[in-house]
């Protein structure tokens, strides 16, 4: 599992742990490891040619030791101070001494060309708003191709906002970033991930001194620990019985995608409720399925997936299936027909659009702000809110916040919603909490996603379906 700590909570650990250490000497553990990784991207860092871009914090103070670290080793520094006043004064001093050079302003362009590395020492966790004036010109001309050198963000991408995950402005876009001590929203939440390229973590014995973390990022052995692991004399209903209130005549399809998912989920049953046609064709695929008209006919069950491919006019079966006061997951369609508030366990699996919709405001904005508008619908809703998209997002209405790391292009296609929601529905009903159950699905239905890239190219939601026992199998090990 890794950690996401919030700028508060940063600052308080890095004031607990300086008390205990001499001046200046976390900061060296911070350069120490920022200069590792920038020595392993050149190809030899004696004559290199290293570009440090400056900020008037101690973002850029990193940023000017590391290049006086690397002037030391061979390597030619300049610096560009955007805050000359400000400059973090031992850092620039020991940047002079060991033979760096401040850039004149018309001499910037021709540094950057010229830059096998640049490092972005412009803001970090101090950041409040986009780049500004000069620093914005600066990111600007970095993403225009002006330099063939790795971008490597100190810490954070200069300009995205730390806690958020969001972009208010003009920020660099790196090729890498080195971070410090735990991980920040910006670097796992789209927008803003995507400008911080590849992480590379460095410890410097913050740890104990942070809180548990409102947000993480579960890893396979988090998610193979989650997993139902069903005893030898389990039954079909000890497993879980799951319910499935999915597809229409419009969208049959819908429906044998979510009953896959279901199957494949852990549940030991899955009852189907729904129009006869389309019952026809999720047994003509899964012969296993129970099926049924409606929600009251279906038989019992333990958790209900509702609402993949619903189309319009199933109100009174959405609440039917509510009213059975069971752990929910409700998705698609069936999120137009949301009660006030939730009272049990219940899940939401929105994209972008739905969530937009469901809190009136346009998708851009929920793009833009991922994690804090899957917090205001969790909130309102007293429900965990799994946003889809680029960056899954999971929030619950206790604070707890959850991002998937296994997302991947290729479950951008027609049907894998389906897939995700029966098959977390099925780890619902499998006992799993609805935190548990949304991480634990997203994180299987990202790697089935990967592995049928793998195999096909551009994978249709069925071959996504296909390779989720694979995946599962390779998590948690064969059943006893
Ligand atoms: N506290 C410590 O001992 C350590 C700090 N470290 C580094 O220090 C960084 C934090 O340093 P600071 O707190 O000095 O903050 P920054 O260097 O991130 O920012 C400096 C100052 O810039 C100003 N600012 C904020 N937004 C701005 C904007 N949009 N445009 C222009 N100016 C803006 C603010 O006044 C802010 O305090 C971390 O990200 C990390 O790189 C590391 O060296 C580890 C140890
Ligand atoms: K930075």
């Amino acid at each position: 599992m890794s950690a996401v700590h919030t700028v508060a909570e940063i600052r308080a650990a890095e004031d607990a742990l300086m008390a205990r250490l001499p001046d200046g000497a976390l900061m060296q553990r911070a350069v120490a490891g920022l200069v590792t990784v920038c020595a392993g991207l050149l190809d030899g860092v004696y004559g290199a040619r290293v570009v440090v871009l400056a900020g008037g914090g101690n973002n850029g103070g990193d940023a000017l030791w590391a290049g006086a670290r690397l002037a030391r080793r061979g390597a030619h520094a300049d610096a560009v101070l955007l805050n000359p006043e400000k400059a973090h004064a031992e850092g620039l001093a020991a940047f002079r001494a060991a033979g760096g050079r401040i850039v004149a302003r018309d001499d910037v362009r021709t540094a950057l060309a010229a830059a096998d590395l640049v490092l972005d020492g412009i803001l970090g966790i101090g950041a409040r708003g986009g780049l500004r004036g000069e620093a914005a010109e600066l990111a600007r001309l970095l993403r225009g191709g002006r330099t063939a050198g790795a971008v490597v963000a100190v810490d954070l991408p200069s300009g995205v906002d730390p806690d958020t995950g969001e972009t208010p402005g003009p920020h660099v876009v790196a090729d890498h970033t080195v971070t410090f001590g735990t991980g920040k929203a910006a670097l796992v939440v789209d927008p803003a991930a995507a400008a911080a390229g590849v992480l590379h973590p460095v410890d410097i014995g913050l740890t104990p001194y942070l809180p548990e973390p409102g947000l993480t990022v579960l890893d396979d052995a988090d998610v193979a620990a989650l997993l139902p692991d069903p005893g030898r004399e389990s039954d079909k209903y000890s497993r879980g019985v799951v319910g499935v209130l999915a597809g229409s005549g419009e969208f049959p399809g819908a429906a044998v995608l979510a009953v896959g998912g279901a199957l494949h989920g852990g549940a030991g049953l899955v009852r189907y409720a729904g129009p006869g046609a389309v019952a026809t064709e999720v047994r003509a695929r899964w012969p296993e399925a129970i099926a049924g008209p409606s929600p009251d006919t279906v038989g019992r069950v333990q958790a209900w997936t509702i609402g993949s491919g619903l189309g319009s006019g199933r109100e009174a079966d959405v609440a039917a299936a509510l009213a059975a006061g069971l752990p929910v997951l409700v998705d698609a369609d069936g999120l137009r027909w949301l009660p006030d508030r939730f009272t049990g366990p219940a899940l939401l699996t929105p994209h972008a659009g739905e969530l937009a919709r469901l809190l009136g405001v346009e998708r851009d904005e929920v793009e833009a702000g991922r994690l804090h508008h899957a917090r205001a619908a969790a909130a309102r809703w007293n429900a965990v809110v799994l946003l889809k998209g680029s960056t899954t997002v999971l929030a619950s209405p206790d604070g707890r916040v959850r991002v998937n790391p296994t997302g991947t292009s290729a479950l951008a296609a027609a049907g894998t919603g389906d897939v995700l929601a029966g098959l977390a529905g099925s780890l619902l009903a499998g006992g799993l909490s609805p935190l548990d159950a949304g991480s634990v699905a997203a994180y299987a239905h990202g790697l089935a996603g990967r592995r049928a890239a793998a195999a096909s190219g551009y994978p249709s939601a069925g071959d996504v379906l296909s390779a989720l026992p694979a995946v599962l199998r390779s998590l948690r090990g064969p059943l006893q």
